[in-house]
């Protein structure tokens, strides 16, 4: 529910957690839209990878990078304090669906 449609009357007067919460909930759809646009992005550049790699017949996976990508990120997200295994996780499940996608697009330029 929108905070704009929450009765004042939810709150006792003089309580701020709730204003608290609806600010910090701001913050968070912010992060989540510019979370999304960037992964939005990130497929866009992906796209253009598997294309290129169908044309010159490359295999979709790049199991050195991929390992490359993850041991740097895993450093990247120590030193911000977020937790490496999660990020870990989250790097590889995108990882994947590039995967799947690049060979969708090598199956779409084989006519298949
Ligand atoms: O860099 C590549 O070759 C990609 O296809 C991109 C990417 C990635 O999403 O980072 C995806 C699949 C590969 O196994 C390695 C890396």
């Amino acid at each position: 529910m929108p905070h704009d449609s929450v009765p004042a009357a939810a709150a006792p007067a003089g309580d701020s957690v709730p204003e608290d919460l609806w600010r910090l909930r701001r913050s968070i759809d912010n992060i989540d839209a510019a979370l999304v646009h960037m992964l939005a992005e990130r497929f866009r550049v992906t796209r253009e990878v598997g294309v290129l790699k169908a044309i010159h017949r490359l295999p979709p996976v790049d199991s050195s990078r991929e390992e490359a990508q993850v041991a740097k990120l895993r450093g990247m997200a120590e030193r911000a304090g977020l937790d490496a295994d999660f990020a870990e996780t989250f790097i590889r499940r995108v990882m994947a669906e590039v995967v799947r996608q690049h060979g969708e697009i090598a199956a779409e330029r084989r006519g298949g």
